[in-house]
């Protein structure tokens, strides 16, 4: 397996370039905020002064999840697979938002404790009826973290778009991205753990000390680098984003990410190629306890705070929008000079 090397998007005539144009336009400057700055990113993703988007998706990846066996989460596992029927069916907010925003839909399994038999619409990239439970033994062996990743990357280079969100669906996987993210980050345990879908504050509570106990079980000489991380703490789903992100930034896309999840596979991508954040935008900054910590560790602006914490990608999905009106202000308004409008007083 290679990891894909991403250079930084950095070029500085084309940054001041398209900072001119942005200025040039019919308004205070600066009047248009963050779009101003996504349009200016996404123009430096794409080497453009023009940057467009015409084709976005949004693909969500499913996987159960081992530690669910400490009862950490407020829901049983089978709603994974169930929740999995419900994207197929079109019933799920995600097949919602993403219909009502022109983005293609794609559903990975990716590791669900469920036989869904060759099914229409599902990509079957199974790795095992879950992860192992990470309080016990590593969540996944090296071999399947290295498949899931494969996965992830495959699935990417065979997609014809230029903005895509990532989304998850594993009933446990928040006590995963929390315990990646205190690896990764260092932030204390307690800090990185939530309610996911609903905990109360004793649920939190045994979260955070089975996360604590798995910490101390699994430190050993070789436990900080990011791959084990993911391989010890990780889900097949939040691997095969790591891999699909690393695929997508290497194809210079925009990277739209999510909540927590995604964004703790975010954080195990950037440790292996920091260059990946010049190609991210943040949908928006998730409900879930730990997601504004990640997000400032990251020194990340997240576009919204709908205080959503769903997962699916629908944060993904309903940031599209701006991404949108982002690349048309660009494209179609007026500069002072063509409308004829008298510029700033000295
Ligand atoms: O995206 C988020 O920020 C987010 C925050 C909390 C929960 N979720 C979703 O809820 C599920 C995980 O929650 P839990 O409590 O089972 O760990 C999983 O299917 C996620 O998609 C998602
Ligand atoms: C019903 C339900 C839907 C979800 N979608 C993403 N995570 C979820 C968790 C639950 C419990």
């Amino acid at each position: 397996m290679r990891i894909p090397h991403l250079a930084s998007t950095h070029d500085a005539a084309l940054a001041s370039a398209l900072q001119a144009a942005i200025d040039n336009k019919t308004k205070p400057q600066g009047s248009l905020g963050v779009l101003e700055f996504v349009a200016h990113r996404i123009g430096l993703i794409q080497q453009s002064h023009t940057p467009r988007i015409d084709r976005a998706a949004v693909v969500v990846f499913a996987g159960d999840h081992g530690v669910v066996a400490e009862n950490i989460s407020a829901y049983p596992q089978s709603v994974t697979w169930q929740m999995v029927e419900n994207f197929l069916q079109q019933g799920a907010a995600i097949n919602v938002f993403a219909r009502q925003n022109d983005c293609a839909l794609h559903i990975v399994d990716a590791g669900v404790n469920h036989e869904f038999g060759e099914r229409e619409g599902l990509v079957a990239r199974k790795l095992g009826p879950g992860t192992r439970n990470f309080a016990q033994e590593p969540a996944m062996s090296a071999a399947q973290c290295e498949q899931a990743l494969q996965y992830g990357m495959d699935l990417v280079e065979a997609m014809p778009v230029d903005v895509i969100g990532f989304g998850e669906m594993g009933i446990g996987n928040t006590t995963a991205a929390a315990a990646i993210m205190h690896k990764i980050t260092g932030i204390a345990v307690a800090e990185c753990v939530g309610a996911g879908t609903g905990l109360a504050a004793d649920g939190i509570l045994r979260k955070q000390q089975v996360i604590e106990r798995a910490v101390a079980l699994h430190a050993h000489a070789h436990a900080d680098t990011p791959l084990e991380i993911l391989r010890t703490f990780g889900g097949f789903e939040i691997a095969m984003i790591v891999g699909a992100m690393l695929k997508a930034g290497e194809r210079r896309m925009v990277l739209l990410i999510d909540g927590f999840i995604v964004t703790s596979a975010l954080l195990v991508a950037a440790k292996l190629q920091p260059a990946i954040l010049d190609y991210c935008l943040f949908s928006h900054c998730s409900d879930e306890h730990g997601h504004r910590r990640m997000l400032q560790h990251l020194d990340a602006r997240p576009l919204m705070q709908l205080d959503l914490r769903l997962g699916e990608g629908t944060g993904s999905a309903l940031a599209l929008p701006l991404l949108h009106a982002a690349v048309n202000f660009l494209a179609q308004m007026a500069t002072f000079s063509s409308a004829q409008v008298s510029e700033k007083s000295a």
